[in-house]
């Protein structure tokens, strides 16, 4: 009888790894079912709660009667196949809300403003649960309860985090060392002093935040969820979650940029950080760039093996890939039908009639390059005299991190800067900045992105920078121009529709502004249709579900890879070895042969250029080896030439460097193995793709 449990498909799977697989392809059919589906959503209004999955009531109980439709064994024998929404355990240091006390045992919840935030709406297709800090101390028990059982509704868990852990943990680790680091900013210079004396107690906090986030996802995990860890806030958490189940399917993802290893190891921490975040199964990136960094980072701090794939270590694979996020751009393209979007929009076309818009919306932080903006806009009307009342910039300079001192400095700075602005090209009837201080709700901020004519995002780095998706989302009848920083992730993505600029470089910023306000109708209409394009396609449903259907298949490749490797039989391969007079044993060096990182890479305190050495205690074993006659050994390493050179030129073996690309016998000299007569026309071709890209 279909469906009943007595009747077992003989094609049920019966190995984890079996299961595993068969789970991945019924997965892929669900989520062709999945958009087709969404087609039927795409009319529902941009409620933000009542509408997106992760938060809601309805789409629950679209999951529950899935559930009771499958009744078959793991859910396998559903006559359409279909699985449940698969569960989701998203941990970010923030909850998409924020609480707000009303009373002793009631909150008002309200929606968090954040990229990350934004982008994690648009998840559609997961049976989500949110774990995160829900951005408030809340010392009492009754006052706990309270709001876990208001966040329940929502599908939210809170961490709850005290005064100290917060100012410790996320004031100081994240935001005045990891964020700034992470950003090219440095350490923080002023405070090199006392940041100095207090990181070991910060760390500690960062530390034992993360154990607290993981103790909740303990508890609230079932077998085979998946848990996607974000940002770095929560770099530890992988290593929290693996230690006390290492079955659990972990992804990590950075939301920022991660920074040239150079600068990654001016951190204390730096060596605890990479591993914690290598015990993941998976870690993301939104551009190749920053992926790369952090294989160099592991590669020369750790001393571990990069590979194409990611990081290995003692055999265990790590997979490192970039997945660039998106926005739900539905949303944004559905508001602007809405009615109160309309009003605004009118409103403001009256209020800036005979005005170019210019528009910002960062939150005010340093890496936004709000400071540089101001100062570029001011020398294009130093310049350009007679656009002085033809146009006006909106900045609108969203509050974040106000108890970390550098915000509050940034916060004057620019307070200054804009006054004097407004003071030396104001007219008794309109100034040529508009600054807010503050957050706009979605509808008017959608209103804005539709009116602006130019859109100016000057940050000095920036992990990808979703402001410059939804400007180009609301875009479609204005087509106006985007001013992009080259330092955003989203240059790698929209830089070829934006007008790309150095935010440092004022006087190109200047002749950026200029230029796009004089662009001509058929030029913005060719750039804006190729960011609308991307933005419609790449869009956050389809970034979330790439990561965690990578985080499903890496798990299952890896179970793979150990089912295929069978255990060496110790006994019978020592006897066979023994009984045989032409040997040959082909060898790894790094992490077979050499040196554990740990004890290599760091002399008093300091790093050196990592290279990977010979271990000490194998040198002798090696020795009688290469002098045994019934013995030839090769190594075989993905190192160069050099570094094979200066580990073995004492010893009478085969090296193969470059992983085999060039061999020689350590008494001869090297020979590449390449053939010569092989075909290379296509290195030209290559050639030209990379100069092309380069430029
Ligand atoms: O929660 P806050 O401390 O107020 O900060 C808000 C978020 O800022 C960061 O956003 C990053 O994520 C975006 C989406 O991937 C990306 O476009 C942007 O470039 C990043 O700056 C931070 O990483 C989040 O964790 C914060 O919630
Ligand atoms: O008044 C505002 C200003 C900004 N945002 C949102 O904040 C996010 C900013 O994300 P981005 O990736 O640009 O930078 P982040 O602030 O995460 O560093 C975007 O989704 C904006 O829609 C908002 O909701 N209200």
């Amino acid at each position: 009888m279909p469906g009943s449990k007595c009747n077992v498909d003989p094609a049920t799977p019966k190995s984890r790894t079996e299961r595993l697989m068969k789970e991945r392809n019924l997965r892929k059919l669900n989520r062709v079912f999945n958009l087709n589906e969404k087609a039927g959503d795409s009319l529902r209004d941009a409620d933000l709660f009542s509408n997106d999955s992760a938060l809601t009531e309805t789409e629950n109980c679209a999951s529950l009667n899935e559930e009771e439709l499958s009744e078959g064994v793991d859910g396998y024998e559903r006559q359409d196949q279909r699985l449940p929404k698969q569960r989701l355990l998203v941990v970010a240091n923030r909850l998409p809300v924020s609480a707000v006390r009303q009373g002793k045992d009631s909150w008002q919840l309200e929606i968090s403003v954040g990229g990350l935030v934004s982008a994690l709406l648009g998840l559609k297709e997961f049976d989500a649960r949110w774990i995160g800090w829900a951005g408030v101390n809340v010392p009492d028990e009754i006052g706990q309860e309270a709001l876990t059982k208001a966040l329940a509704e929502k599908k939210c868990i809170p961490v709850f985090l005290d005064e100290d852990t917060v100012h410790q943990y996320y004031n100081g680790y994240c935001n005045n060392i990891i964020w700034p680091l992470f950003h090219y900013l440095g350490l923080p210079q002023e405070d090199r002093l006392s940041t100095t004396r207090s990181f070991q107690s910060q760390f500690d906090a960062y530390k034992k935040a993360n154990q607290m986030f993981a103790d909740v996802v303990h508890e609230h995990y079932e077998e085979g969820d998946v848990v996607w860890c974000h940002d770095y806030h929560l770099m530890f958490l992988p290593k929290c979650l693996k230690e006390k189940n290492s079955n659990i399917k972990v992804g990590w993802f950075l939301h920022t940029p991660f920074p040239s290893s150079e600068i990654h190891r001016m951190l204390p921490s730096r060596r605890d950080l990479l591993e914690s975040v290598l015990a993941a199964d998976l870690v993301g990136f939104h551009t190749y760039d920053y992926a790369r960094h952090f294989v160099s980072a592991c590669t020369r701090i750790l001393g571990l093996e990069g590979t194409p794939e990611g990081v290995e270590n003692q055999g265990k694979l790590t997979r490192v890939a970039a997945f660039p996020i998106g926005i739900d751009s539905d949303r944004f393209i559905r508001a602007l039908e809405l009615p109160q979007v309309q009003d605004h929009i009118k409103e403001l076309k009256e209020r800036f009639a005979g005005r170019k818009v210019m528009l910002g919306v960062d939150r005010l932080d340093m890496i936004k390059g709000i400071p540089q903006k101001i100062l570029a806009f001011e020398e294009f009307l130093e310049e350009n005299p007679e656009w002085r009342d033809k146009v006006v910039l909106l900045q609108i300079a969203v509050p974040t991190r106000t108890d970390v001192p550098e915000y509050q400095k940034l916060s004057s700075q620019v307070h200054e800067i804009v006054g004097r602005i407004n003071g030396r090209f104001g007219t008794l009837t309109a100034v040529p900045i508009h600054h807010l201080d503050r957050s706009l709700d979605f509808h008017a901020l959608c209103a804005l992105y539709a009116v602006t004519d130019v859109a100016l995002i000057t940050s000095l780095r920036d992990g990808m920078n979703l402001v410059s998706y939804e400007f180009v989302a609301c875009q479609a009848s204005k087509k106006g121009v985007l001013i992009l920083s080259e330092f955003a992730g989203a240059a790698q993505s929209l830089g070829a529709g934006a007008l790309l600029v150095n935010p440092w470089n004022i006087a190109e910023v200047a002749a950026s502004i200029s230029q796009a306000l004089n662009m001509p109708a058929d030029e913005r209409e060719k750039m804006h249709q190729h960011n609308f394009m991307h933005v419609t396609t790449h869009t956050s449903q389809e970034w979330a579900a790439t990561f965690v259907s990578e985080l499903n298949d890496t798990i299952i490749e890896a179970q793979l890879r150990t089912r295929q490797v069978p255990l060496l039989p110790v006994k019978v391969a020592v006897e066979r070895y023994l009984q045989s007079n032409n040997r040959l044993l082909m060898l790894g060096f790094n992490a077979t042969l050499t040196e554990p990182a740990n004890t290599q890479g760091v002399r008093g305190g300091h790093i050196r250029e990592l290279q990977s050495r010979l271990h000490p205690e194998i040198k002798e074993t090696l020795k009688k080896l290469c002098d045994d006659r019934r013995t030839n050994i090769v190594i075989l390493s993905g190192s160069d030439r050099a570094v094979l050179d200066d580990n073995f030129r004492e010893y009478n073996l085969w090296l193969a460097a470059e992983n085999g690309m060039f061999l020689r016998h350590s008494t001869g000299e090297w020979m590449t193995t390449m053939p010569e007569n092989l075909n290379m026309d296509w290195v030209d071709s290559v050639k030209v793709n990379i100069s092309h890209l380069k430029t």
